[in-house]
């Protein structure tokens, strides 16, 4: 199996990527990405006959410098025993001053956990909130007893204290089969717990950031998609309890913004994929990676003439870091502009499936792309301009969707390996 350190990443440039994150308005984010992989691309599990003594990872090498938990599964009870280490990636030590308390509201979710690392490793104290109901405790739980680091079961539908610096309100299903499986509690979430977070930063006066998202302009009429566009979405379709519910969240945060001075930041996030993403979430990259690597039929909805442009995680977090931290208080775009019909990416994604699988040595195989109905109101075409977030935060994407299909690739690999997809 390829290891993090035998894989090379280019970015759109061609140059290799060897951190992520940068310097922005007086708050450095640069991170190593080999410190960012240990936290996701390794081996979590390790697998032992009888004895615990000597613990190994898949690939057989000695893993007591890993830093994360250890699940270990007994085949022959068919048991497993986690054990919590008490070391931890080494992080920033930020003097007081600059050392900020930062609530992550779904701090466990896929997006919130790769902000948690981030912040984490840049020396803050990180609080996540999470109810569980789509984020999990173990995409974070290699911070778990870490000083600077607390994990609070909540659902921001209730009220929550605490003082702090800055707040990311990322709390609420993101995925359409997710958040429509239970469509009063998507919009009570985006209602209740934007208006919950809003009341906690009027009263902290700390810097309230929320996640709004491009299904804020539905089935747009207009293409690419800039900040000042208004929207073409359906007020009852059944994806309203997530475009509107996120369309009256950024309304409560102008409220909020105007009426009480609230220091506020919108970011509108476009497709976004990367490992920990659950892979039996519904949307279209893991989906179409899961099928491929265990060889089913790769299910493309409608005709696969509709577009969506996707970004890999560490461009998002990039921008989400940017935004909060800079004086732009308007909406702001971030995504990749790389546009594909979702027909020409059931292709890339089963040609870099096949890519990554001869690489680990394994033996050629065809998987087929069948057709499926279209979701009702599934968006006709999706692709960002991102001319703002060029102008106020200097920020673009830098990987190519290539290189962050290829790495999640070998994300859900680790994964099949390890039994736990
Ligand atoms: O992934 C995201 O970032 C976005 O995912 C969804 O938006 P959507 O664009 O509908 O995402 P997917 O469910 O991944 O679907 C993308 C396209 O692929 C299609 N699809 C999905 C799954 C599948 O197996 N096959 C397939 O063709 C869908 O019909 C749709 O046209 C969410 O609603 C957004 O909030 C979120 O930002």
């Amino acid at each position: 199996m390829a290891t993090s350190e035998t894989v090379h990443t280019l970015d759109k440039d061609g140059k290799h990527i060897t951190t992520v994150g940068f310097q922005r308005f007086g708050f450095d984010s640069e991170v190593s990405l080999e410190a960012l992989r240990s936290l996701y691309l390794r081996a979590h599990y390790v697998k032992t006959s009888t004895s615990t003594s000597s613990l190994k990872n898949l690939d057989g090498e000695d893993d007591t410098n890993d830093y994360l938990s250890k699940s270990i599964f007994h085949p022959d009870t068919g048991s497993i025993s986690y054990t919590t280490l008490s070391r931890f990636p080494p992080v920033k030590l930020l003097p007081v001053s600059q050392r900020k308390r930062i609530l992550v509201t779904g701090g466990a979710g896929f997006v919130g956990s790769h902000l948690v690392d981030r912040l984490m490793l840049l020396g803050h104290e990180v609080t996540v909130l999470d109810n569980f109901f789509t984020g999990s405790k173990t995409t974070v739980s290699h911070w778990v007893g870490h000083p600077n680091f607390e994990m609070v079961r909540h659902d921001v539908v209730e009220p929550f204290m605490i003082e702090c610096d800055q707040i990311y309100h990322l709390a609420c299903p993101a995925s359409p089969p997710h958040y429509q499986y239970n469509a009063v509690k998507t919009i009570k979430t985006s209602f209740m717990g934007t208006l919950n977070m809003l009341g906690l930063a009027k009263r902290t006066k700390a810097r309230f950031l929320i996640t709004s998202t491009s299904e804020v302009y539905g089935d747009p009429e207009v293409h690419p998609q800039p900040e000042d566009y208004w929207g073409h979405v359906n007020p009852i379709g059944p994806r309203a309890c997530y475009d509107e519910g996120k369309r009256v969240a950024e309304t409560l945060t102008y409220g909020f913004h105007r009426q009480d001075g609230v220091d506020v930041r919108v970011v509108r996030i476009f497709n976004t994929y990367g490992p920990r993403m659950n892979p039996f979430d519904g949307r279209v990259v893991s989906n179409f990676i899961v099928q491929a690597l265990k060889g089913e039929d790769m299910t493309v909805y409608g005709d696969g003439k509709q577009t969506r442009s996707f970004q890999y995680i560490h461009d998002l977090i990039d921008g989400m870091i940017a935004l909060m931290n800079s004086d732009e208080t308007r909406p702001v775009n971030i995504g990749n502009g790389d546009e594909f019909t979702i027909g020409e990416f059931a292709e890339l994604v089963r040609e870099i499936v096949e890519k990554v699988r001869k690489e680990d040595g394994e033996e050629p195989r065809k998987v087929n792309i069948v057709y499926k109905p279209i979701p009702t109101d599934d968006p006709q075409k999706r692709r960002p301009d991102t001319t703002r977030a060029k102008e106020v935060l200097d920020w673009q994407p830098r990987w190519t969707v290539r290189m962050g299909l290829e790495e999640m690739v070998r994300y859900y690999k680790s994964k099949m390996s390890e039994g736990s997809l």
